[in-house]
């Protein structure tokens, strides 16, 4: 069984942890936290081994009937690979730790792809992480769009990708977080950094991308046009998409033309935490114009689509699932992701 430890048990972190614990071939040995909160009683719930960043705060933990088993570095000394979900910027600071004990770690998209020196998505290059020390899943937006963009790529070729953003303001729970009545060019200039972003996986992709922040809480929504290489044909695209395990299609017949229906949709379904993995493409929004020119609307749910990106790094950096798609395959069937459609 892989030894996976999860530094930083938020709103990604307790996902992944989740879904380690899934699979047939791995085992969370621990999860960290800086303070006393909900996820920690979560943590003991589930039953993981709850280690601090700071000893000192231990008594405040004991007092709110916590049980702490050690700080970070304990729990890192006992993995074989850690998941470092820690806020953005925070996993840059926990390489040195990392390289001074000798361990593996997978930073999120919220670290410069420089931290890893190599960035992540199980489609697009999972045989290049074997032997890697460290790697970064790309973040989720960024996700999204590589799984697309690969996708078509593999099967028409690319020659450009011009995309737009709509990015939800806060997660869920992140009663500090705005905008609660503008839309907030985010970044106002362009591009944004997603289309660097999605070159660090796919480097031959000529893509700009232009974001902005609006008031929701539940997904992404993403507007993607690309110029084909070859042409084809709506149904064509279609089958692709049909055919590939985290793209999911939002069929027209089911009426939803949103991300509130979507999440409506994805809690009937009774997905845990109401979790979309795969990209959500919007059927009736997929067009193929004057042959070559590709259209269409994705959500794209940020708190779950690089969750089984991090399982396959994992496998894909210790090398002990060597086929990219036994991996996909694994992970899909541990977590029951069956993509929409
Ligand atoms: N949320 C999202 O939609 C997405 C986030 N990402 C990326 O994932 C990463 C994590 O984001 P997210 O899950 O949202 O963050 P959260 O703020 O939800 O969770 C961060 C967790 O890390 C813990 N933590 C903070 N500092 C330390 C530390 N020094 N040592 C150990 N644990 C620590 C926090 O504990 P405590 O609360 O006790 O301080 C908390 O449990 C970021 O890089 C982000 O950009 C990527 C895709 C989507
Ligand atoms: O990785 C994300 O978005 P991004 O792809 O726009 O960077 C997550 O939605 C977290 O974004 P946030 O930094 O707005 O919390």
């Amino acid at each position: 069984m892989i030894k996976v430890a999860v530094n930083g048990y938020g709103t990604i972190g307790k996902r992944v942890a989740d879904a380690v614990a899934a699979q047939p071939d791995m085992e969370v040995i621990g999860v960290s936290k800086t303070s006393v909160s909900a996820e920690a009683y979560i943590a003991k719930e589930r039953g993981y081994p709850l280690y601090i960043a700071d000893l000192s705060r231990k008594p405040a933990f004991e007092k709110a009937g916590l049980e702490v088993v050690g700080d970070v570095e304990a729990m890192i000394r006992a993995a074989d690979i850690v998941v470092d979900a820690t806020p953005g910027g925070v996993g840059a600071k926990n390489r040195p730790i990392y390289e001074r004990l000798g361990k593996k770690a997978i930073f999120q998209g919220g670290e410069e792809h420089e931290v890893a020196g190599f960035s992540f998505n199980a489609h697009a290059n999972y045989r290049e992480a074997e032997g890697k020390q460290f790697a970064r899943v790309v973040s989720c937006n960024s996700t999204g769009l590589v799984r697309l963009i690969h996708a078509l790529d593999q099967a028409f070729g690319v020659e450009r990708v011009r995309a737009v953003m709509v990015r939800r303001a806060a997660d869920p729970d992140d009663i500090k977080r705005g905008p609660v009545d503008a839309i907030v060019l985010n970044p106002a200039t362009i591009p944004s950094h997603h289309g660097p972003d999605v070159r660090t996986v796919l480097p031959q992709i000529d893509i700009v991308t232009l974001a902005m922040i609006v008031p929701t809480t539940f997904m992404h929504m993403h507007v993607v046009q690309m110029d084909l290489k070859s042409g084809t044909t709506r149904e064509e695209v279609l089958k692709v998409f049909e055919r590939h395990n985290r793209i999911g299609l939002i069929r027209k017949a089911t009426g939803i033309v949103s991300n509130a229906q979507l999440r409506e949709y994805t809690q009937d379904l009774g997905r845990p935490r109401t979790d979309l993995w795969e990209n959500g493409v919007f059927e009736e929004s997929v067009a193929v114009l004057n042959g070559k020119e590709f259209y269409c609307f994705q959500a794209i749910h940020q708190e779950a689509d690089v969750v089984p990106e991090n399982i396959d790094c994992i496998r894909a950096m210790l090398g002990t699932v060597k086929d990219p798609e036994e991996s996909i395959r694994m992970t899909n069937e541990a977590l029951g992701l069956v993509p929409i459609g």
